[in-house]
């Protein structure tokens, strides 16, 4: 069965993986440094509005998911059933992590043409100046870096990866319901989803990031903006504001941090499963200079063998499908080679 790494394997991607301590920056260095305008579309956000905060619990959950997929292509939820501790202690694997000295952190370094390990974002190549933020990619198991980087107690740090990304794969699943419901797809109607539609097949990446303070906040860019390849993508953000949204005709919009909450992206392949109907949201991430900011994504996609297309519910006579059949593994080889435009890459027939 092919890995994710596989997409990396044709398409490396080469990005500079030596970079100075952002730490130990006063200033902020010519190639961190992005055009005053980069921050600011020039579209005003309409209004204060937000991405709204779901309520897994309240009865109406799956019609205000809707709603929200349709709108922002996000949303927040809380009452997710995740234990506060265990997002504590997957926050404290990204603290840990992202303190050891810069020697140590290269002994995990990711390779030009794998998928996990530390570096920067490896949409870095796209940009013509680097970002403030650094990331480690997780895919499959972290055991043969996290020895590298905890020689004595690597299995602690495992065992925390370990839960998260099994109380984050039943997650996927009651919010993969919650969104396909509400487009008239049922559990007999993907089959990939498993029997009991638990979704237990899919396959994940999870990504730690962190954004250090920064001297010069407003002419940095934590990490430009970008969708995901993924369905969905599951994120916990520690206390401090950075990610934004962005509105189509509204402008970029802060998605405030809400207690216990946790923010989900709809990705590119559930954009391509439901024929449009759900985009996939533009993201990024600016920084400040007063306190770290870390998160962590899980960025679930199918499994790798399973072939996304616009769903046959949601294609008819006037409605033609938009996309053409992709596995994750070849959408992240478009995505490596085009980024941004993988979406179009993709696309059967124009806009109208
Ligand atoms: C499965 C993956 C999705 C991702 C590339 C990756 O191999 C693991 C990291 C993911 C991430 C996180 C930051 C933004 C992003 C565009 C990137 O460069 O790495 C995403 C990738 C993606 O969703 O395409
Ligand atoms: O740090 C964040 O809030 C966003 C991270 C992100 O977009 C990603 O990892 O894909
Ligand atoms: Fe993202």
């Amino acid at each position: 069965m092919p890995s994710l790494s596989e997409a990396y394997r044709a398409h490396p991607v080469h990005v500079q993986h030596k970079h100075p301590d952002l730490n130990s920056l006063q200033e902020l260095p010519e190639s961190y440094t992005w055009t005053h305008h980069s921050h600011d579309d020039h579209t005003p956000a309409a209004s204060n509005e937000s991405v709204p905060v779901i309520d897994l619990n309240d009865p109406n959950a799956s019609k205000l998911i809707h709603h929200a997929c349709i709108t922002w292509g996000a949303y927040q939820v809380v009452n997710h059933a995740i234990p506060m501790s265990l997002l504590q202690d997957i926050q404290w694997v990204g603290e840990t992590l992202f303190s050891l000295p810069c020697h140590q952190k290269q002994k995990a370094a990711r390779s030009p043409d794998g998928a996990d390990g530390y570096g920067l974002a490896r949409i870095s190549s796209f940009f013509p100046k680097l970002m403030w933020s650094e990331g480690f990619t997780i895919v499959g198991s972290p055991l043969e870096h996290f020895r590298q980087l905890w020689p004595q107690d690597y299995h602690k740090y495992c065992d925390i990866v370990k839960r998260y990304d099994e109380a984050m794969k039943k997650l996927v699943g009651k919010l993969m319901w919650l969104m396909l419901d509400s487009l008239g797809i049922t559990k007999e109607d993907l089959k990939w989803a498993g029997s009991k539609g638990q979704f237990k097949k899919t396959c994940a990446a999870l990504q730690l990031n962190s954004y250090p303070t920064c001297p010069d906040p407003d002419r940095a860019m934590g990490l430009a903006a970008h969708t995901d390849s993924t369905l969905l993508t599951i994120l916990y953000q520690n206390n401090i504001s950075g990610l934004q949204v962005h509105r189509k005709g509204g402008g970029w919009v802060t998605v405030a941090p809400v207690p216990e909450g946790l923010v989900i992206n709809v990705g590119d392949l559930l954009h391509i499963l439901s024929n449009g109907l759900y985009p996939s949201v533009l993201h990024r991430v600016l920084v400040n200079r007063i306190q770290q900011r870390l998160s962590v994504a899980y960025l679930c996609g199918p499994p790798p063998n399973v072939e996304i297309c616009p769903h046959a519910k949601l294609v008819g006579p006037n409605k033609p499908p938009l996309y053409k059949a992709v596995t994750w593994n070849e959408y992240l080889g478009t995505k490596a080679k085009h980024f941004n435009k993988a979406l179009s890459n993709v696309r059967l027939c124009a806009p109208s």
